[in-house]
């Protein structure tokens, strides 16, 4: 948790939504309350044991302040009968019988205390642990452009941070019922004294309203500044992390990083301090409206004894009782506040599962079997798309053919749409128009699921995952994470077997310097361990978006050649910048501006003498 999350749950000022409008009105937060019975579902899923214990505990629990001031009023109203009588007739046995059940009580209920809390801390902790992995698991299935929405974000943000406080929401939410069960107990024993002696708990009201009213404004702060609270993480991590460390110290970017975070943070804290003093005030004031009316009662009851209309056991179990009621009323008031505004929270927290992902099978019908082997290959007809939210097409007009076991090599300058025609082909996006298809069926057609089974692509900016060098291989097909033999076969192939022989631990090694042990490579390096991805991948289509960039010119010819014979009968696309790569293709399309602007064989382009000639020849001259 950073160091201002206090700071932002207390902070209070209202921040409107872009649309000028609050962030929060009250009717939204009451009807938030029809998330709770979707949040006990879950509760209860999470382990209907431990939720059905802690109800049990609960209710016993509930019961026990009665009747503990009942044994209270019972044992007072001996001991006055008895100092009444003469000295000879005095016996302490029914006094004691009474003080032993009090006292065992009172065990009981420090018994069923602990018992609460510990079920709410092993229920807490199985629900934190669940609902992080359905995250996970939510997260995984949406697709990549819901990524790269910022809303998205902000909403993944949200629902991430609440995990651990919906915890707290439910032992929040459990002990209101027991109190309120408890209150009901106590307010049979004032009814029957005197109703009109529950009016006075309406004293209590305005620091209910007190409350609800400033934890709205604090909600509605920190739900408007996701954003910034997103940007102050991103700048806490990027001025002290191992991947940026190198920069930051080279360009001097620590003062930059630190004034912007100083700006956000004070400008958080101004807001707060305002409202927290306002705060601090109306809760003083309403709290001694709320004792006010505490000690009116008292003075009543009080009146009444020494009027001789009550027992002096009757008395303090009557006092008892509606010090505690005023006290659960109370906590009850200013609890509902906060989980009506977990409740809300919580609507953040069942947004995010409720997004659903576009490109799923279609369930309507049965998917299309994926052809195996492909017969005719992907053909690509007036395909067109457009980033969400960009203005500009990144790919328009596309027409071409990737034949069966063809090796297509893709050329273009930087931004040309390469990498996007590759995310296409792979389903990562849908074309906005045109379609793509594959042995003449649309893509669409298939299960997405298994056409990326059948695709292995290895992008420029591949992960260096903070693992071992085998399971850095390994998850180009994660079933075979424990197939050594197929693990070390593809090192092989890629060239990474020479880096890990250099490696001190081999294949168990982990790389990369984020955990302790860890042993850091070079670019080209890394990039060797993911190539050895693809050859992990048993797939029809390879797909290698500049994979040899950072390789040095020996291993680069190397992979190729290498590339050429293992992929006999696949189908490859490559990327590439250097021509010596691309000329080794079947076919050269080349882009420009998402547009196709030709495709032939090298020869053929060469001889063409259009773009792709006028691109060798440039490149080629700087060799000369
Ligand atoms: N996630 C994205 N959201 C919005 N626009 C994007 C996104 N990714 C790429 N673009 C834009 O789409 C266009 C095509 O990008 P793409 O990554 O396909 O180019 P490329 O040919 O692979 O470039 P490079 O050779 O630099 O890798 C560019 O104008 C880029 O700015």
């Amino acid at each position: 948790m950073p160091w201002y999350s206090d700071l932002l749950t207390a902070v209070s000022a209202k921040k409107p939504r872009p649309d000028g409008k609050p962030a929060v009105s009250v009717r939204e937060r009451f009807s938030a309350l029809k998330n709770l019975p979707e949040f006990l579902r879950l509760i209860w899923q999470t382990s209907p044991g431990l939720t059905l214990g802690n109800v049990a505990l609960r209710l016993l629990r509930a019961a026990l302040p009665v009747a503990m001031l009942y044994v209270g009023q019972l044992i007072l109203d001996a001991v006055v009968q008895l100092s009444r009588q003469p000295a000879a007739d005095r016996t302490l046995t029914p006094v004691l019988t009474l003080v032993a059940l009090e006292f065992g009580l009172a065990i009981v209920s420090d018994a069923l205390g602990r018992g609460v809390a510990l079920l709410d801390s092993l229920l807490g902790d199985l629900f934190a642990n669940r609902t992080s992995v359905r995250l996970m698991e939510h997260a995984a299935e949406l697709d990549l452009d819901q990524f790269e929405d910022s809303t998205f974000y902000d909403k993944l943000e949200r629902a991430r941070r609440q995990t651990l406080s919906r915890t707290v929401l439910m032992a929040q939410v459990l002990s209101q019922a027991q109190d309120a069960i408890t209150m009901a107990f106590l307010a049979v024993g004032l009814v029957t004294f005197n109703p009109w002696l529950l009016l006075l708990l309406v004293a209590v009201i305005p620091a209910f309203l007190g409350e609800s009213h400033f934890n709205e404004r604090s909600y509605s702060l920190v739900h408007g500044w996701t954003p910034e609270r997103r940007e102050l993480d991103y700048l806490r991590q990027t001025g002290a992390s191992d991947e940026t460390a190198k920069e930051v110290k080279i360009f001097g970017l620590s003062p930059f990083l630190i004034d912007r975070f100083r700006l956000l943070s004070d400008e958080f804290y101004q807001k707060n301090k305002d409202l927290v003093i306002r705060r601090a005030g109306w809760g003083t004031f309403f709290a001694g409206v709320g004792a006010t009316g505490y000690y009116a009662a008292y003075v009543y009851i009080i009146s009444q004894a020494v009027r001789g209309q009550i027992t002096i056991g009757q008395l303090t179990f009557l006092a008892g009782s509606f010090a505690r009621m005023r006290g659960l009323l109370e906590g009850i008031l200013s609890r509902f506040s906060s989980v009506a505004d977990g409740a809300l929270y919580l609507q953040d927290f069942f947004d995010f599962f409720h997004l659903k992902p576009r490109i799923v099978r279609d369930e309507t019908r049965p998917a299309r079997p994926f052809p195996h082997p492909i017969r005719e290959g992907f053909r690509f007809e007036n395909v067109g798309f457009k980033y969400r939210n960009a203005e500009k097409w990144a790919l328009r007009q596309l027409n071409f053919e990737l034949r069966a076991g063809e090796k297509l090599a893709l050329v273009g300058e930087n931004g040309a749409g390469k990498t996007t025609l590759v995310k296409l082909l792979s389903r990562l996006y849908d074309p906005t128009e045109g379609r793509i298809l594959l042995d003449g069926y649309d893509l669409r057609e298939y299960d997405p699921a298994e056409l990326r089974q059948e695709i292995g692509v290895i992008f420029q900016d591949f992960v260096r995952f903070q693992l071992s060098a085998g399971q850095n291989l390994a998850v180009g097909r994660i079933e075979d994470k424990d197939n050594q033999p197929r693990i070390e076969s593809a090192a092989a192939q890629s060239l990474a077997d020479s880096v890990v022989k250099k490696l001190p631990g081999g294949y168990d090694q982990i790389i990369g310097r984020r955990f302790a042990g860890g042993v850091d490579l070079s670019g080209g390096e890394w990039q060797k361990i993911a190539l050895g991805r693809a050859y992990m991948r048993d797939a029809q289509l390879l797909i290698l978006d500049e994979p040899t960039a950072a390789l040095d010119a020996r291993a680069e010819h190397e992979v190729f050649q290498r590339f050429a014979e293992l992929t006999q009968g696949k189908t490859a696309i490559l990327i590439s910048h250097r021509f010596s790569t691309v000329r080794m293709a079947n076919r050269i399309l080349v882009i420009e501006n998402g547009q196709f602007v030709e495709i032939g064989s090298h020869e053929q382009l060469l001889a063409k003498g259009g773009r792709y000639a006028e691109l060798f020849a440039l490149q080629a001259a700087g060799y000369r």
